[in-house]
Protein backbone atom coordinates (compact mmCIF):
# COMPACT_ATOMS: atom_id res chain seq x y z
CA UNK A 1 0.00 0.00 0.00
CA UNK A 2 1.38 3.48 -0.62
CA UNK A 3 1.76 5.48 2.32
CA UNK A 4 1.18 8.80 0.89
CA UNK A 5 -2.07 7.81 -1.11
CA UNK A 6 -3.85 6.67 2.06
CA UNK A 7 -2.36 9.79 4.05
CA UNK A 8 -4.19 12.10 1.63
CA UNK A 9 -7.32 10.03 1.68
CA UNK A 10 -8.25 9.38 4.92
CA UNK A 11 -7.09 10.97 8.52
CA UNK A 12 -6.21 8.06 10.81
CA UNK A 13 -3.85 5.53 8.66
CA UNK A 14 -1.67 2.83 9.82
CA UNK A 15 1.86 3.15 8.85
CA UNK A 16 5.07 0.65 9.09
CA UNK A 17 7.12 1.56 11.93
CA UNK A 18 10.69 0.49 11.62
CA UNK A 19 12.22 -1.08 15.18
CA UNK A 20 15.81 -0.91 14.94
CA UNK A 21 18.01 -3.01 16.78
CA UNK A 22 21.28 -1.43 18.44
CA UNK A 23 23.89 -4.37 17.13
CA UNK A 24 24.14 -3.36 13.08
CA UNK A 25 22.03 -1.80 10.08
CA UNK A 26 19.51 -3.90 9.93
CA UNK A 27 15.67 -2.53 10.13
CA UNK A 28 13.40 -4.90 11.07
CA UNK A 29 9.51 -3.88 10.71
CA UNK A 30 8.28 -4.92 13.62
CA UNK A 31 5.69 -2.72 14.93
CA UNK A 32 2.98 -0.69 13.54
CA UNK A 33 1.31 2.81 15.02
CA UNK A 34 -1.81 4.71 13.52
CA UNK A 35 0.01 8.56 12.64
CA UNK A 36 -0.83 10.92 10.00
CA UNK A 37 2.65 11.79 10.69
CA UNK A 38 5.42 12.49 7.96
CA UNK A 39 7.89 12.05 10.37
CA UNK A 40 7.43 10.06 13.59
CA UNK A 41 10.15 8.63 16.31
CA UNK A 42 9.64 7.51 19.56
CA UNK A 43 12.71 6.69 21.76
CA UNK A 44 15.61 6.87 19.28
CA UNK A 45 18.82 7.11 20.27
CA UNK A 46 22.44 7.06 18.55
CA UNK A 47 25.20 6.41 19.89
CA UNK A 48 29.66 6.54 18.40
CA UNK A 49 31.89 3.88 19.27
CA UNK A 50 34.97 5.42 20.34
CA UNK A 51 38.78 3.77 19.59
CA UNK A 52 38.78 2.30 22.89
CA UNK A 53 35.38 0.37 22.23
CA UNK A 54 33.55 2.79 24.50
CA UNK A 55 29.89 3.99 23.28
CA UNK A 56 29.14 7.32 23.58
CA UNK A 57 25.66 8.15 23.47
CA UNK A 58 24.93 11.86 21.33
CA UNK A 59 21.03 11.01 21.10
CA UNK A 60 19.02 9.68 23.80
CA UNK A 61 15.11 8.94 23.99
CA UNK A 62 14.17 11.26 21.04
CA UNK A 63 10.42 11.34 20.36
CA UNK A 64 8.86 14.12 17.86
CA UNK A 65 6.17 13.96 15.38
CA UNK A 66 5.69 16.22 12.28
CA UNK A 67 2.43 16.51 10.43
CA UNK A 68 2.07 16.11 6.96
CA UNK A 69 2.48 19.27 4.23
CA UNK A 70 4.08 21.69 7.28
CA UNK A 71 7.23 23.45 7.44
CA UNK A 72 8.56 22.62 10.85
CA UNK A 73 11.85 23.92 12.48
CA UNK A 74 14.75 22.32 14.96
CA UNK A 75 16.46 24.52 17.38
CA UNK A 76 18.99 23.75 20.42
CA UNK A 77 22.08 24.77 21.20
CA UNK A 78 25.45 23.83 19.13
CA UNK A 79 26.14 19.99 20.26
CA UNK A 80 22.98 19.40 21.06
CA UNK A 81 22.49 17.13 18.54
CA UNK A 82 20.30 18.79 15.83
CA UNK A 83 22.19 17.84 12.66
CA UNK A 84 22.24 13.72 13.90
CA UNK A 85 19.08 13.82 14.52
CA UNK A 86 18.41 15.20 10.80
CA UNK A 87 21.39 12.80 9.34
CA UNK A 88 19.34 9.88 10.92
CA UNK A 89 15.59 10.92 9.48
CA UNK A 90 17.69 11.39 6.31
CA UNK A 91 18.84 8.00 6.20
CA UNK A 92 22.51 9.38 5.89
CA UNK A 93 23.22 7.67 9.78
CA UNK A 94 21.19 4.31 10.86
CA UNK A 95 20.28 5.23 14.48
CA UNK A 96 21.29 2.59 17.66
CA UNK A 97 17.43 2.26 18.81
CA UNK A 98 13.65 3.15 18.85
CA UNK A 99 11.48 3.58 16.57
CA UNK A 100 11.37 5.79 13.02
CA UNK A 101 8.78 6.50 10.21
CA UNK A 102 9.92 9.21 7.51
CA UNK A 103 7.53 9.47 4.52
CA UNK A 104 9.55 8.84 1.14
CA UNK A 105 10.90 9.81 -1.12
CA UNK A 106 13.12 12.00 1.61
CA UNK A 107 16.04 14.36 0.43
CA UNK A 108 18.36 16.59 2.41
CA UNK A 109 19.52 19.74 1.56
CA UNK A 110 23.44 20.01 3.26
CA UNK A 111 24.55 23.61 4.51
CA UNK A 112 27.09 24.29 1.37
CA UNK A 113 25.33 24.47 -1.79
CA UNK A 114 28.02 23.71 -3.13
CA UNK A 115 28.54 19.98 -1.88
CA UNK A 116 24.84 19.57 -4.00
CA UNK A 117 25.01 21.65 -6.58
CA UNK A 118 27.17 20.43 -9.48
CA UNK A 119 25.82 20.45 -13.08
CA UNK A 120 27.22 23.50 -15.33
CA UNK A 121 23.48 25.28 -15.70
CA UNK A 122 20.59 26.14 -13.03
CA UNK A 123 18.40 23.81 -15.36
CA UNK A 124 20.75 20.83 -15.92
CA UNK A 125 20.99 20.48 -12.09
CA UNK A 126 17.49 20.64 -11.02
CA UNK A 127 17.22 18.34 -13.96
CA UNK A 128 19.92 16.12 -12.78
CA UNK A 129 18.02 13.84 -10.23
CA UNK A 130 15.66 13.05 -12.32
CA UNK A 131 17.95 10.91 -14.32
CA UNK A 132 17.16 7.75 -12.39
CA UNK A 133 13.32 7.64 -13.29
CA UNK A 134 12.81 6.75 -16.85
CA UNK A 135 10.44 10.54 -17.48
CA UNK A 136 9.47 11.60 -20.99
CA UNK A 137 11.40 15.09 -21.92
CA UNK A 138 8.51 17.31 -21.79
CA UNK A 139 7.67 15.63 -17.67
CA UNK A 140 11.49 16.34 -17.09
CA UNK A 141 10.98 20.33 -18.41
CA UNK A 142 7.33 20.71 -16.71
CA UNK A 143 9.20 19.13 -13.34
CA UNK A 144 11.93 21.79 -13.34
CA UNK A 145 10.14 25.16 -14.22
CA UNK A 146 7.56 24.07 -11.47
CA UNK A 147 10.40 23.25 -9.11
CA UNK A 148 11.92 26.35 -9.71
CA UNK A 149 9.17 28.98 -10.11
CA UNK A 150 8.52 27.78 -6.24
CA UNK A 151 11.51 28.81 -5.09
CA UNK A 152 11.31 31.85 -7.45
CA UNK A 153 14.34 31.09 -9.38
CA UNK A 154 12.35 30.56 -12.93
CA UNK A 155 14.06 33.34 -14.69
CA UNK A 156 17.38 31.70 -13.73
CA UNK A 157 16.37 28.71 -15.99
CA UNK A 158 20.05 28.86 -18.37
CA UNK A 159 22.49 30.65 -15.44
CA UNK A 160 25.56 28.90 -15.61
CA UNK A 161 25.95 27.97 -11.74
CA UNK A 162 29.03 29.88 -10.75
CA UNK A 163 27.46 32.96 -11.54
CA UNK A 164 24.86 32.46 -8.62
CA UNK A 165 25.56 33.60 -5.18
CA UNK A 166 25.20 31.24 -2.03
CA UNK A 167 21.41 31.76 -1.61
CA UNK A 168 20.46 31.45 -4.97
CA UNK A 169 22.67 28.30 -4.87
CA UNK A 170 20.65 26.52 -1.50
CA UNK A 171 17.29 27.04 -3.87
CA UNK A 172 18.54 25.82 -6.94
CA UNK A 173 19.36 22.80 -4.71
CA UNK A 174 15.83 23.05 -3.01
CA UNK A 175 14.33 22.82 -6.56
CA UNK A 176 16.70 19.58 -7.30
CA UNK A 177 14.47 17.96 -4.34
CA UNK A 178 11.18 19.33 -5.11
CA UNK A 179 11.30 18.24 -8.62
CA UNK A 180 12.05 15.16 -7.64
CA UNK A 181 8.23 15.11 -5.52
CA UNK A 182 10.35 14.19 -2.42
CA UNK A 183 7.52 14.16 0.20
CA UNK A 184 9.84 15.00 3.13
CA UNK A 185 12.29 17.79 2.79
CA UNK A 186 15.47 17.70 5.24
CA UNK A 187 17.27 21.16 5.22
CA UNK A 188 20.34 21.40 7.39
CA UNK A 189 21.54 24.89 8.71
CA UNK A 190 20.94 26.87 5.17
CA UNK A 191 21.02 30.22 6.22
CA UNK A 192 24.30 29.90 8.38
CA UNK A 193 26.71 31.14 5.32
CA UNK A 194 23.93 33.87 4.42
CA UNK A 195 23.86 37.32 4.35
CA UNK A 196 20.41 38.70 5.57
CA UNK A 197 18.57 39.66 2.48
CA UNK A 198 19.13 35.81 1.15
CA UNK A 199 18.32 34.12 4.43
CA UNK A 200 15.03 35.65 4.45
CA UNK A 201 14.68 34.61 0.53
CA UNK A 202 15.58 31.00 1.19
CA UNK A 203 13.52 30.88 4.30
CA UNK A 204 10.57 31.93 2.54
CA UNK A 205 11.40 30.09 -0.32
CA UNK A 206 10.73 27.16 1.82
CA UNK A 207 7.43 27.89 2.98
CA UNK A 208 5.57 28.66 -0.08
CA UNK A 209 6.90 25.62 -1.47
CA UNK A 210 5.72 23.73 1.61
CA UNK A 211 2.54 25.89 1.52
CA UNK A 212 2.20 25.28 -2.70
CA UNK A 213 2.70 21.04 -2.51
CA UNK A 214 0.62 18.16 -2.48
CA UNK A 215 1.91 17.64 1.25
CA UNK A 216 5.45 18.12 1.05
CA UNK A 217 6.54 18.29 5.03
CA UNK A 218 9.80 20.12 5.43
CA UNK A 219 12.36 20.04 8.81
CA UNK A 220 14.64 22.76 8.80
CA UNK A 221 17.47 23.31 10.93
CA UNK A 222 18.75 26.62 12.59
CA UNK A 223 20.04 28.80 15.34
CA UNK A 224 17.95 31.99 14.20
CA UNK A 225 14.54 32.44 16.47
CA UNK A 226 13.29 34.86 14.23
CA UNK A 227 13.11 32.46 11.52
CA UNK A 228 10.62 30.57 13.14
CA UNK A 229 7.61 32.91 12.41
CA UNK A 230 7.42 31.23 8.95
CA UNK A 231 7.37 27.81 10.82
CA UNK A 232 4.26 26.12 11.37
CA UNK A 233 6.01 23.98 14.49
CA UNK A 234 9.06 23.82 16.11
CA UNK A 235 11.06 21.22 17.94
CA UNK A 236 14.02 21.93 20.93
CA UNK A 237 16.61 19.94 21.93
CA UNK A 238 19.54 19.89 24.60
CA UNK A 239 21.88 17.45 25.67
CA UNK A 240 20.77 14.69 22.78
CA UNK A 241 16.75 15.01 24.23
CA UNK A 242 13.95 16.41 22.92
CA UNK A 243 12.63 18.88 25.26
CA UNK A 244 10.03 20.21 24.07
CA UNK A 245 7.69 19.99 20.85
CA UNK A 246 5.02 22.25 19.65
CA UNK A 247 3.82 25.52 17.12
CA UNK A 248 6.55 27.66 16.80
CA UNK A 249 5.09 31.13 19.21
CA UNK A 250 5.14 28.38 22.08
CA UNK A 251 8.76 27.15 21.15
CA UNK A 252 10.46 31.07 20.68
CA UNK A 253 8.50 31.86 24.47
CA UNK A 254 10.01 29.09 26.10
CA UNK A 255 13.59 29.47 24.25
CA UNK A 256 13.70 33.23 25.02
CA UNK A 257 12.49 32.84 28.44
CA UNK A 258 15.43 30.23 28.67
CA UNK A 259 17.90 33.06 27.63
CA UNK A 260 16.27 35.45 30.06
CA UNK A 261 17.03 33.08 32.97
CA UNK A 262 20.52 32.39 31.73
CA UNK A 263 21.30 36.37 31.20
CA UNK A 264 19.90 36.61 34.71
CA UNK A 265 22.25 34.04 36.20
CA UNK A 266 25.04 35.37 34.53
CA UNK A 267 24.20 38.81 35.89
CA UNK A 268 23.76 38.07 39.39
N1 LIG B 1 31.00 10.62 14.77
C1 LIG B 1 31.04 11.27 15.93
N2 LIG B 1 31.96 10.96 16.86
C2 LIG B 1 31.99 11.60 18.05
N3 LIG B 1 31.15 12.58 18.39
C3 LIG B 1 30.23 12.93 17.49
C4 LIG B 1 30.11 12.31 16.21
N4 LIG B 1 29.09 12.88 15.55
C5 LIG B 1 28.59 13.83 16.36
N5 LIG B 1 29.29 13.87 17.53
C6 LIG B 1 29.04 14.76 18.67
O1 LIG B 1 27.66 14.72 18.90
C7 LIG B 1 27.20 15.99 19.34
C8 LIG B 1 26.04 16.44 18.47
O2 LIG B 1 26.55 16.83 17.20
P1 LIG B 1 25.61 17.53 16.11
O3 LIG B 1 26.48 17.95 14.98
O4 LIG B 1 24.48 16.64 15.82
O5 LIG B 1 25.10 18.79 16.94
P2 LIG B 1 24.32 20.09 16.41
O6 LIG B 1 23.24 20.35 17.40
O7 LIG B 1 23.94 19.92 14.99
O8 LIG B 1 25.47 21.17 16.56
P3 LIG B 1 25.67 22.59 15.82
O9 LIG B 1 24.50 23.44 16.18
O10 LIG B 1 26.94 23.11 16.43
O11 LIG B 1 25.81 22.31 14.35
C9 LIG B 1 28.42 16.90 19.33
O12 LIG B 1 28.95 16.96 20.63
C10 LIG B 1 29.36 16.21 18.37
O13 LIG B 1 30.70 16.51 18.68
Amino acid sequence: MNATTVVRATAAVQFPLHRVHSSGDNYTATATVATTSAIECRNLSYSVRTRQGNFVPILTDCSLSIPSGQFWMLLGPNGCGKSTLLKILGGLLNPSGGYLHVKKPRSFVFQNPDHQVVMPTVEADVAFGLGKFSMANDEITSRVAKALDAVGMHEYLQRPIQTLSGGQKQRVAIAGALAEACKVLLLDELTSFLDEDDQVGVVRAVQSSVASSKGTTALWVTHRLEELEYADGAIYMEDGKVVLQGNASTIKNFVESKQASYIKQINS
